[in-house]
């Protein structure tokens, strides 16, 4: 019995045996799964953008094709039409046409000497009041005794004198005293096949850019070919002046960079104009120097530097006359630097002094070549002296 029972414990242990053998590996615990690199980690945990998650990945998602669009037409090309040359004014009538615009000197010179000299009795004081008026005119001092002296003289001889005659001898008297027969031609025509050069000098603000290129005007009106030289290098505008001065009558402006060396501009200048084979080449230098000796230096300077190409023809002193007596100081300076030509009188129409003529040419001795009688392109006239003078006292006066 007691083996039987052995027996039956033993086979239960097989069968146990058996059972667990065949469902043990079901249960087995796995050998972990290897680690996920870890690019592949982070990239997951990223946040992915919308269309990512929820399309293919971004590098294959084709946008919609774009609807084929028309080229753009291309602009139509800018056609600069050539700038329009203007042809500036004859110079012969400029200063008949000009003549109203002295009546601030009409007013003085002419009306108030006229009065004066109309008066039944021409005694002392009507000859001091004739006097003091010249003085106040600018005329100077010792241009006005001379002129005054004269005319009492002529007076004298002439007994009674009307009005008109009166009139008369006061215009010969202005325009004996303006030396009529001074030659003040400017000096603007070729010479042995290279052009004349004219150096433009003065003190800045005496409207001497402005001059410039009213003078490229003159010059072109009585039928030079022009180049012009921009030699204030102190101050861009005014080479950006002169250059728009130019365009409007086709002369050409050469300039350098702002601060350049005026000597060095003006030199480019004179060797494009004997290039180009003009007429004349004009230089506008810079004037506003302080002192004496600075002035002395660069104005000496260019002059020495352009006269490497050949002399100097012309050298034109602007003044304005509006300054007076100081003007003529600033003119005295200038032509001890120097070997002034020629002065222009600029704004005349902006002065009852318009008696600065006669001064100017006695203190200095140099011919009133131009005057400056407005701003407009055209408002600058040859200077004459019977003109000028029958537009300050002529019967229309
Ligand atoms: N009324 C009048 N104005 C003038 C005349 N000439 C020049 N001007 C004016 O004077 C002003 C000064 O002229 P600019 O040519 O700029 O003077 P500038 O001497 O060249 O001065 P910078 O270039 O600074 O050296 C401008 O407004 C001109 O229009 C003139 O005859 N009559």
């Amino acid at each position: 019995m007691e083996s039987y029972i052995v027996f039956g414990l033993v086979l239960l242990v097989i069968v146990i045996g058996a059972t667990l053998a065949l469902i043990a590996p079901r249960y087995r615990k796995r050998p972990p799964l290897p680690p996920t690199p870890p690019s592949v980690t982070k990239e997951a945990e990223k946040p992915q953008p919308p269309t990512v998650v929820t399309e293919a990945p971004a590098s294959v998602v084709e946008a919609p094709p774009k609807p084929v669009e028309a080229p753009a037409p291309a602009p139509a090309p800018v056609v600069e039409a050539p700038p329009q040359l203007e042809t500036p004014e004859p110079t012969q009538n400029r200063l008949t046409r000009l003549r109203a615009r002295l009546s601030r000197s009409q007013n003085v010179l002419g009306k108030g000497l006229l009065a004066l000299l109309s008066r039944d009795k021409l005694d002392d004081d009507t000859w001091d009041e004739v006097e003091e008026t010249l003085i106040g005119a600018d005329v100077g001092v010792q241009a006005t005794t001379e002129i005054v002296a004269k005319l009492r003289e002529r007076a004298r001889i002439h007994g009674t004198a009307t009005a008109a005659e009166l009139r008369g001898m006061l215009a010969a008297e202005l325009v004996a005293a303006l030396q009529p027969d001074l030659d003040r031609s400017l000096a603007a025509t070729p010479r042995d096949g290279r052009p004349a050069v004219l150096l433009v000098v003065g003190v800045n603000g005496a409207g001497k850019t402005t001059t410039c290129g009213k003078i490229a005007r003159v010059l072109v009106a009585d039928g030079h070919t022009v180049v012009m030289g921009a030699a204030d290098t102190f101050r861009a505008a005014a080479a950006e002046q002169l250059a728009t001065w130019g365009g409007r009558v086709g002369a050409e402006v050469v300039r350098g960079p702002e601060g350049a060396d005026p000597a060095s501009v003006a030199f480019d200048a004179v060797k494009r104009g004997i290039d180009a084979g003009v007429d004349t080449v004009l230089i506008d230098t810079a004037g506003r120097l302080q002192n004496k000796v600075g002035l002395m230096d660069e104005l000496g300077k260019v002059k020495r530097v352009v006269e490497k190409h050949g002399p100097v023809d012309e050298t034109l002193l602007i003044l304005d006359a509006t300054t007076g007596q100081n003007g003529l100081e600033q003119a005295r300076v200038f032509t001890e630097v120097v070997d002034v030509t020629g002065v222009v009188l600029t704004k005349l129409d902006g002065t009852a002094k318009g008696g600065i003529v006669i001064a100017v040419q006695r203190k200095l001795g140099i011919p009133v070549k131009l005057v400056g009688l407005g701003e407009g392109p055209d408002d600058l006239a040859p200077f004459d002296a019977r003109q000028f003078v029958d537009a300050l006292v002529g019967a229309d006066a």
